[in-house]
């Protein structure tokens, strides 16, 4: 399964349930499109109308609160996610950590919780431009990575993912290059190598996310350790959707 590309849909603070339509015909197209993993992080309100809606592309949530149960109001617990049909869930998102100050310590807590709850993970990582023009991208990038990185890694080995979205990149329609993604991506797996060995740090998928869409997908997706793309904008419709999805399925083309 790691082999295929992974394309995930983050729909952020977007769609009523009149949305659900998008996520029919996403699904409905994705199903012709076996050579790509394609997945739907809706808000929590549509996660389980989207469930149900489905068949083929996996359904997840956009955030997890890190403990199990209780007096927290307006919170999210792993396993309510999981009840939801929730497969998987995007933790440490530059906007959480922004805008919710969310720490590395705590975004490692609720991986944890939601690898405890049998979830998936996409662990969201990522610089500012003031950072990428100080050229300390990659050293800032890693640190964050070695802070909320799950603490078991054994436990999280087949539900990890790592999306690498630069800050400046999403929703501005800027992009890195590929040589910069590509060294970014190189240097989180050499990461994950030297913390748990190449073979566990192999079944570790790195997205790319920050202004993909279907012109600039091929290109991106063709760089070397990019195994996905994290899609905000362009996923809000299935035609601007479907076509990364299916610039990534060209990419598995002999
Ligand atoms: O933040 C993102 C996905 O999580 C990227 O958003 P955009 O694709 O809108 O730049």
């Amino acid at each position: 399964m790691a082999d295929r590309p992974y394309i995930v849909g983050n729909w952020k603070m977007n769609g009523t349930r009149a949305m659900l339509s998008e996520a029919r015909a996403i699904d409905r197209s994705a199903q012709r499109l076996m050579k790509v993993e394609v997945a739907l992080a809706p808000p929590f309100t549509l996660i389980h109308a989207v469930h149900r809606e489905v068949e083929q592309i996996g359904v997840g949530a956009q955030d997890c609160h890190s403990g199990p149960d209780g007096a927290n109001t307006g919170d999210i617990s792993a396993a309510m996610v999981a009840d939801s049909g929730a497969k998987f869930v995007i933790l440490g998102h530059s906007e959480r950590r922004q805008d919710h100050g969310e720490s590395n310590a705590l975004v490692q807590s609720k991986i944890n919780a939601a690898i405890e709850a049998g979830l998936r993970v996409i662990l969201c990582c990522g610089e500012t431009e003031e950072t990428r023009d100080s050229g300390d991208a990659e050293n800032y990038v890693c640190n964050q990575l070695k802070e909320s990185l799950p603490s078991d890694f054994n436990k999280a080995e087949e539900a990890l993912t790592i999306a690498y979205e630069p800050i400046w990149a999403i929703g501005t329609g800027r992009t890195p290059t590929v040589d910069d993604i590509e060294s970014m991506h190189k240097a989180i797996r050499s990461l994950l190598i030297s913390l748990y060995g190449a073979e566990q740090a192999a079944e570790v998928r790195i997205l790319y996310g920050g202004s993909v869409k279907p012109e600039n997908a091929k290109e991106l997706l063709s760089a070397a350790e990019v195994g996905g793309a994290l899609v905000g904008g362009a996923s809000l419709t299935a035609e601007s959707f479907l076509g990364i999805v299916i610039a990534a399925a060209e990419t598995q083309d002999p």
